[in-house]
């Protein structure tokens, strides 16, 4: 079989004119298959047919970048098939190619013109704040992030990075070699029902993720831990919590549902929290250990954007804006 090795690396640019970094190895294509350092994109086989997926090519660990790649050119929510031309025309041809490579879900079910499916099939959020729920203005379409299946356990993490246009994508777990990588394309706080009902009309497939898999009791309670963790998720973020005591025990309950869900790129949003609750209690002792927890996950899962602003924190909680804002009392740190 005829096999081409090319380097796609720093000399590779984007529309934009900058340098793409994410390639720094060498990609060997070949029909249908191509290697790069940490994973493979080749065919999957499933229950159902999944197309071309990413799988581990070595084991990686735990917070480890699998992926970094800037987007070929990105659109508001709001887009339509003029702007996704306009967006296609400022690319070079070869990344038109690899536009038009790219699976349409919505190719004979929908009256979308080819390049309105291929967007709405591959596009990913720029700037997911998956914390609060809300997401950013913007999706991108990006060569290999879309080639990543779906799982509503996923077990990679893709955090935009503003300041340099890229999407990370790190890995939420240890992932074993050969293991197949899926990032989750939708909200994943929702119970099955929901979930797959979003898949299936956006995506156009029926999810069997272990999540998916659940049947009688054990179903139900996860679909109660996902909906409570969006409900506390929600509550806290609003500041709708003003019974301190009460919100670190939220808190540890929701931490307890996330660590049963397999969902732990949602931890650190809830160590922040009970940060919050801490240095608003004037409790800095424990604001600091919550603050430790918040920048030590955070940088794990989402790199190390928040890095600075957390250690100013634990160096003094004090200086949180919201430090002393309610009644004084000696609370809780993490165990
Ligand atoms: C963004 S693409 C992912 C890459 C795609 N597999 C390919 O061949 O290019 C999304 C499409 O992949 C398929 N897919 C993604 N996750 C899947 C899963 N867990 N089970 C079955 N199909 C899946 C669906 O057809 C979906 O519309």
């Amino acid at each position: 079989m005829e096999t081409t090795t090319t380097t796609l690396a720093s000399t590779s640019t984007q529309p934009s004119g900058q340098p793409i970094q994410m390639f720094d190895c060498m990609i060997h294509l070949m029909p249908n298959k191509m290697w790069y350092k940490k994973f493979m994109v080749k065919p999957i086989k499933g229950k159902e047919y999944k197309g071309v997926s990413l799988s581990a090519a070595k084991n990686i660990a735990k917070g480890e970048i699998i992926l970094t790649e800037c987007p070929i050119f990105t659109l508001p929510f709001d887009r339509d098939h003029m702007a996704v031309t306009g967006g296609l025309m400022a690319c070079n041809s070869e990344y038109k190619r690899m536009f038009y490579d790219m699976f349409n879900c919505h190719d004979e079910t929908s009256k979308m013109t080819r390049e309105m499916g291929i967007f709405a099939t591959n596009g990913i959020p720029c700037g997911t704040d998956f914390g609060s729920g809300r997401v950013a203005d913007r999706e991108g379409v990006f060569v290999i992030s879309a080639r990543i299946n779906h799982s509503c356990v996923p077990n990679v993490h893709g955090q935009w990075v503003d300041w340099v246009q890229q999407i990370e994508q790190r890995a939420t777990r240890e992932i074993k070699n050969k293991e197949e990588i899926c990032r989750g394309y939708i909200d994943l706080l929702k119970p099955r029902a929901e979930r797959q009902k979003e898949l299936l009309a956006k995506y156009w497939f029926k999810c069997d993720c272990p999540a998916c898999k659940l049947t009688g009791a054990e179903l139900e309670a996860s679909d109660a831990r996902r909906k409570k963790i969006r409900e506390l998720l929600d509550k806290h973020h609003d500041g709708k919590c003003t019974d301190a005591t009460q919100g670190l025990e939220e808190i540890r309950l929701a931490l307890d549902c996330i660590e049963k869900e397999g969902l732990p790129m949602y931890e650190s949003i809830f160590y922040f929290f009970a940060f919050h609750l801490c240095a608003a209690s004037s409790d800095y002792p424990n604001a600091r250990e919550w603050a430790k927890k918040a920048r030590d996950s955070h940088l794990m899962f989402c790199g190390p954007t928040l890095e600075d602003l957390y250690n100013r924190l634990i160096a003094d909680p004090g200086c949180y804006p919201d430090a002393d804002s309610m009644t004084g009392r000696t609370l809780w740190g993490p165990t």
